[in-house]
């Protein structure tokens, strides 16, 4: 077993290229047993192992950078980097993380989890490395995916202009999460139709070169005659026109040719895109069949690819809610930038295949075509993950709430996420959608109030209206027929109570039901309020609750920062209300780790026992009884 052997890349250039073909196979054997028991991104992962195995061999990481885009790849590279006996605690509490971190490693030299900011890391890198007169290398490894982001062109455009010695490793397997879409897209498929370009193009630089110097003329005409020839030769004449040298396309799981071209680009001058053609999911039949499944996997049978059935989640409450909306009203669109699957909306898509927009990884452009939709009398729903929306927070303010225009933003993934962890956390949204004048924001406490919110949102036209959910299980509640429209702006009154009152600002309503139910059975009865909105507030009810007398308790799973509990703060402070107690249930203000939601939730203090303890404080004692 050569893998054993390796716990270091210095362990790997031991080694003869027969064997690397050994360790490859090693490698995915490796993958495809551990993930079956962690779950994790398996078929991105199995495209890469030639990738990354060669890298390793030709480059000398940590001195020379390899960047790894998105990052939910690196698990080769980690397993490279002396961290292969942790995989089974991948993505697990306090375990390995998905994504490369620099506390595990100093291999991991930029950490990633959103797309498509590889390529300005590495521009980064290499004009500090300039500005210091160092020696290496820097190499960005991204996805045909991930170059769909506007991120990767804005620095495309950077380091070709200031010629920078970076080397960029284009890993085009034609998908992203569901198979790739845009006109780049189109483009890399002409490159890699056109796979005897190559040699050509060698044939060409090889016979100009050799024809002997013959004065600036000539061969100037001849460097002239091999750049138009280029044109009809070479067609990564888009790299090349953003200053790069582009060669390829390659095969990818060639790591003869790969090392080859390695080589080659470290000897090019200035910005070179090598680019690599991978098969994703390769060496596991299940995962080569299906690479959108496989993209990101729970545990599964590893013989027969088998997966435990799912229980219903809030997205697919969100999915068959959608096509009953569009039924009704042929005004509704859906936009989602890259991830038809994760939000639900393939079956939409079937449906109504001319109202489903897929943009590609582009969340910023996502948000302003939906505004643009919404401007010609279209009802643009934009679903999006809560963390993915952080990209396209001007377009929200600039684009759609300033224009109050009615885009509804369907914010999946919304609080804690569990395994993806600390990059992928839905922390934000509530407070950074709070303070844009124009947003109504909701959040049901449970699937079936989503149902009602998503109603609401159809048919509201006061302009931008969000909702939030999160990546959960549903919790099993009875199932109006019909879609209520709420009152905006009003809350609901679960259970009247005394001394304190619970207010409680989405899903994790269950948490606050769970207390009150606890403290119930201890005689005490705090008042139970599903807020329903953030934005805005039930003000009659707030006055009521200062009036008389109540200590109010908060509790959402989002920041604590700007998030539901300020919003009361903040009005109690603006409406002269100086004297009401209030306590914020909240996240604070750090980055929550990898884990399970569960484990995530009792380290931030999101429990009904924090809640019944919080009542306890705060309900009055006589001669050591609480009272009721
Ligand atoms: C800003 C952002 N949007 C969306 C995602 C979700 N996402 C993760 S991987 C992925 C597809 C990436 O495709 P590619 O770069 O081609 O990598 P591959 O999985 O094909 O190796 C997407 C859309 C993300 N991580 N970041
Ligand atoms: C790497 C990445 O960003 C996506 O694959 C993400 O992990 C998907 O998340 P869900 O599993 O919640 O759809
Ligand atoms: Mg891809």
């Amino acid at each position: 077993m050569l893998l054993t052997n390796i716990n270091d890349p210095q362990d790997l250039k031991k080694l003869t290229i027969p064997q690397l073909y050994t360790l490859a196979e090693e490698i995915r054997q490796f993958l495809v047993e551990n993930l079956s028991k962690t779950g994790g991104h398996l078929a991105p992962n199995l495209g890469v192992v030639e990738l990354t195995l060669t890298l390793h061999y030709a480059f000398n990481s940590p001195k020379d950078k390899l960047i790894w885009d998105v990052g939910h790849q690196a698990y080769v590279h980690k397993m490279l980097t002396g961290r292969r006996d942790m995989f089974p605690t991948l993505r697990q509490y306090k375990g390995l993380c998905g994504f490369p971190k620099m506390n595990e490693s100093p291999h991991d030299v930029w950490e990633t989890g959103h797309s498509s900011t590889s390529l300005s890391a590495a521009m980064g890198m290499a004009t500090a490395r300039d500005l210091k007169k160092e020696k290496n290398y820097v190499v960005a490894v991204i996805g045909d995916g991930a170059l769909t982001g506007g991120m990767a062109l804005e620095a495309l455009n950077h380091i070709g202009h200031e010629q920078k010695n970076v080397i960029v490793v284009l890993n085009d397997n034609e998908m992203s999460i569901a198979p790739n879409v845009g006109a780049l897209h189109n483009y890399l498929g002409k490159l890699r139709s056109a796979e005897n370009y190559q040699w050509a193009k060698d044939g060409l630089e090889h016979w100009l070169k050799a024809v002997p110097a013959v004065g600036g003329k000539l061969a100037n005409l001849a460097e002239r005659f091999k750049d138009s020839m280029k044109y009809l030769l070479v067609s990564g004449v888009l790299f090349e026109e953003f200053g790069f040298t582009y060669i390829g396309p390659i095969d990818g799981h060639n790591m003869e040719l790969l090392l080859e071209t390695m080589k080659i680009a470290k000897q090019t001058k200035g910005p070179v895109l090598i680019h690599a053609i991978t098969k994703k999911g390769k060496g596991y039949a299940p995962a080569e069949a299906d690479s959108v499944k496989w993209h990101g996997i729970g545990t599964y049978k590893i013989e027969s690819g088998d997966t435990p059935k799912s229980a219903p989640t809030y997205t697919s409450v969100f999915s068959e809610t959608m096509i009953q909306l569009a039924d009704e009203d042929s005004r509704l669109v859906a936009v989602t930038p890259a991830m038809p699957a994760g939000s639900g909306l393939i079956p939409f898509g079937e449906k109504f295949p001319d109202r489903l927009f897929d943009v590609g990884i582009a969340e910023q452009h996502a948000c302003t075509f939906a505004a643009a939709l919404a401007t010609q009398g279209l009802k643009p729903v934009f679903a999006i993950y809560s963390t993915f929306l952080q990209r396209a927070y001007d377009q929200l303010i600039h684009d759609v709430a300033r224009q109050k225009l009615n885009v509804v933003f369907a914010v999946d993934r919304a609080g804690l996420v569990g395994a993806d962890g600390e990059t992928h956390q839905g922390m934000y949204d509530t407070a950074f959608m709070r303070t844009v004048p124009n947003m109504v924001i909701m959040a049901p406490k449970d699937e079936n109030e989503l149902r009602h919110m998503m109603k609401t949102a159809a048919v509201y036209d006061g302009g931008p209206i969000s909702y939030r959910y999160p990546r959960l299980p549903v919790r099993g509640v009875k199932m109006d027929a019909d879609m209520d429209v709420l009152p905006i702006g009003k809350a609901e009154i679960v259970q009247e109570g005394n001394h304190v009152a619970i207010v409680s600002f989405g899903h994790i309503f269950e948490i606050a039901e769970k207390a009150v139910n606890q403290l119930q059975e201890e005689g005490l009865q705090p008042m139970l309020i599903n807020a329903r909105f953030c934005k805005p507030l039930d003000e009659e009810l707030l006055i009521r609750l200062a009036k008389q007398g109540y200590k109010i308790i908060t509790v959402e799973e989002g920041a604590a920062m700007g998030g539901f509990g300020s919003a009361v703060l903040e009005f109690y402070a603006n409406t002269g209300y100086h004297d009401v107690p209030v306590e914020i249930v909240a996240v604070a203000d750090y980055f929550v780790e990898h884990g399970s939601v569960k484990e995530q939730r009792e380290e931030v203090g999101l429990t009904a026992q924090n809640l019944v303890d919080r009542v306890r404080a705060w309900m009055p004692v006589t001669k050591g009884v609480v009272e009721a």
